[in-house]
């Protein structure tokens, strides 16, 4: 916690899905001066985020779904991503082992951590957890697509690694999550970049 900050007051204006704050504050510029400032502030929890990739066939699993946000803000709202999910009351890693079985049939036991980001640090105190996973299609147990109770439509695509990189640069994939974790796959070498 930082001295710069004090008197924090969050009051809440929406709480249903989500909660929408309005938060007081008074904060230390650099010059040493206070101001008080206010903020609108979205929560909707943590996320996790996994890209599986399989070496051999130099492919990654990328679902396409429908996001009205994407939507409302000019584009189709069909956005390829990695699978993610909310994270419940559990471990980043538990949470994202999950939502891979749910969005993408694949049954992964174990997951490299890459990090965490904040997707919107201005507006949303979202934190998403990223993870790497090898997969192999003997773990591929359901066909995924999302949980019917929930409304989720999900396609589950798997890619070739060299097209998602170009769909990246050509601006096809607009996803941040999604878009980290595939450059973070090419920087580490373990996939194939020479043909890029
Ligand atoms: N009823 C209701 N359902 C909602 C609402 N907003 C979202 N949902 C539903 O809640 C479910 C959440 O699905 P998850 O798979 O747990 O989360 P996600 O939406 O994929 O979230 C992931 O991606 C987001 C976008 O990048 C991330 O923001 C998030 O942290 C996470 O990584 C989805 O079925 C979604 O439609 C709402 O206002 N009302
Ligand atoms: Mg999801």
């Amino acid at each position: 916690m930082s001295n710069r900050i004090k008197n924090v007051v969050e009051e809440i204006i929406s709480d249903q899905w989500a909660t929408l704050k309005k938060v007081t504050y008074s904060y230390q510029n650099q010059d040493q001066s206070w101001s008080d400032v206010k903020r609108e502030v979205y929560d909707r929890g943590h996320g996790a985020c996994a890209l599986l990739y399989n070496v051999k066939k130099q492919t990654v699993i990328l679902i396409k779904q429908f996001r009205l946000p994407a939507y409302l803000a000019g584009d189709n709202g069909f956005l390829t991503e990695v699978p993610a999910g909310i994270i419940e009351d559990e471990a980043p890693e538990q949470a994202i082992i999950r939502e891979i079985e749910e969005e993408t049939g694949y049954v992964i036991p174990a997951l490299t951590s890459v990090g965490d980001v904040f997707t919107s640090p201005g507006a949303v105190t979202e934190r998403i957890f990223l993870f790497i996973a090898p997969y192999d299609d003997a773990q591929k147990v359901t066909d995924g697509g999302g949980l019917d109770s929930e409304n989720e439509d999900i396609e589950v695509v798997e890619y070739a690694f060299a097209k998602a990189l170009q769909d990246v640069k050509k601006g096809v994939i607009k996803d941040a999550k999604t878009i980290i974790l595939l450059q973070h796959l090419a920087l580490s070498g373990v996939m194939k970049t020479s043909n890029l």
